[in-house]
């Protein structure tokens, strides 16, 4: 079994370093990017992230008493993976279809490659792990893991779907790195993109209000979302979405933080706070968007942050609220809104 990518990749130390390591490694990830024979002598040393159809390889993390039954990224490097082809008879030419998607402190390369032409469990017991579907590797990874598994599959995704040039209908040729992809025909150069989404979070000094699509699971509530039409601004998008969806008009907003969402596809999530005055609280539900919406107290939020897991919520009975978990971006919303709350009564 291989060792844990955790091991290798800190980012979080980055912050605590001086800024000109973090300047040089990403000039050196820069170089990577647009240099193909740079960046094919880095994929000789450097470390892959596995996915097999988009589902990544994950295995068992040591238990400690604060982290029973957690996962990680085993760290895979590439002459590995090549000891690892060369045991199922395959060509290690497969190794260079690995897009590049980060660099270690040690300026060690990190590819994600899709193994989707092998055989699963071989794979499986050769590296010592499973591939698991990425919206419940995101519950059993923790820190940097979770966003650097998400940029990985989003990526290959990415590659999966614009093998052809929408201008010419012919195909697209990537670069050694995967940072873009070329049509010969047209001359047109495609780069991976992210559609931008504002969500927020509204309050009206003492509730908030959240707001559920027919799609959820019982009992789940968020905070309201939508896509930035072509041209919009951020804050733009946060009004029209709130009028559409709740028939509200907001007093104040302010942006708290930022996400890549990989689900379906990749989304460039703005995180907002708005307010309403007291008296402009009527909501105006848009069925067509939402099948519910409604505001909460701060105490029948508490009482969904505390549910450690999805409640079971039987048919028939009123679902438990529960609230999107903690690496969705919406939780920090409604973390940060309780905060704010209990600041408040001090
Ligand atoms: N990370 C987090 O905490 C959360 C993330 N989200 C994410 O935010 C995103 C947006 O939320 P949602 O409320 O659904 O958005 P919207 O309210 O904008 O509604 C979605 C609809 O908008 C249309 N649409 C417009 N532009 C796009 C586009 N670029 N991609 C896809 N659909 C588009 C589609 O309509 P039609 O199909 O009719 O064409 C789609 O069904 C979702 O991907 C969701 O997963 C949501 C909540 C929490
Ligand atoms: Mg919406």
């Amino acid at each position: 079994m291989f060792k844990s990518l955790r091991t290798l990749f800190r980012p979080e130390l980055v912050l605590t370093r001086s800024s000109s390591s973090y300047v040089t490694r990403m000039r050196h990830l820069m170089k990577l990017k647009e240099d193909d024979g740079a960046c094919l002598e880095a994929l000789r040393s450097g470390h892959l992230l596995l996915y097999h159809w988009l589902a990544p390889l994950l295995q068992k993390a040591p238990a400690t008493a604060s982290t029973p039954g957690l996962f990680q990224l085993p760290a895979i490097n590439t002459s590995d993976f090549e000891g690892v082809l060369d045991k199922l008879g395959k060509s290690r030419a497969l190794v260079n279809e690995a897009v590049l998607i980060a660099c270690t402190e040690q300026h060690e390369a990190q590819f994600s490659l899709d193994v989707g032409v092998l055989d699963k469990s071989e794979v499986e017991r050769l590296c010592g792990g499973a591939f698991i579907d990425l919206r419940k590797a995101f519950f059993l990874l923790r820190g940097p893991e979770a966003p650097l598994v998400a940029r990985g599959q989003a990526l290959l995704r990415w590659h999966q779907t614009h093998g052809f040039c929408s201008a010419s209908g012919h195909p697209t040729f990537r670069n050694q790195s995967g940072s873009q992809r070329v049509c010969h025909s047209s001359g047109q150069t495609y780069y991976p993109k992210m559609a931008p989404v504002v969500i927020t979070l509204i309050s009206d000094g003492t509730q908030c209000l959240l707001g559920r699509q027919a799609t959820f699971p019982r009992g789940m509530y968020s905070a309201l979302a939508g896509f930035c039409d072509m041209g919009e601004t951020i804050e733009e998008t946060l009004r029209r979405e709130v009028a559409e969806e709740v028939g509200l008009e907001l007093d104040s907003w302010r942006v708290s933080g930022t996400q890549h969402w990989p689900f379906p596809q990749s989304s460039f999530m703005v995180a907002c706070h708005a307010t309403v005055t007291p008296g402009n609280t009527q909501v105006s539900l848009n069925h067509e968007e939402l099948e519910d919406a409604r505001w909460f107290s701060l105490q029948e939020i508490e009482e969904a942050l505390r549910l450690k897991k999805p409640p079971r919520n039987p048919e028939g009975e009123t679902p438990t609220l529960w609230v999107p978990p903690s690496y969705a971006i919406a939780h920090q919303l409604v973390q940060e809104w309780v905060q704010q709350q209990r600041s408040a009564a001090r």
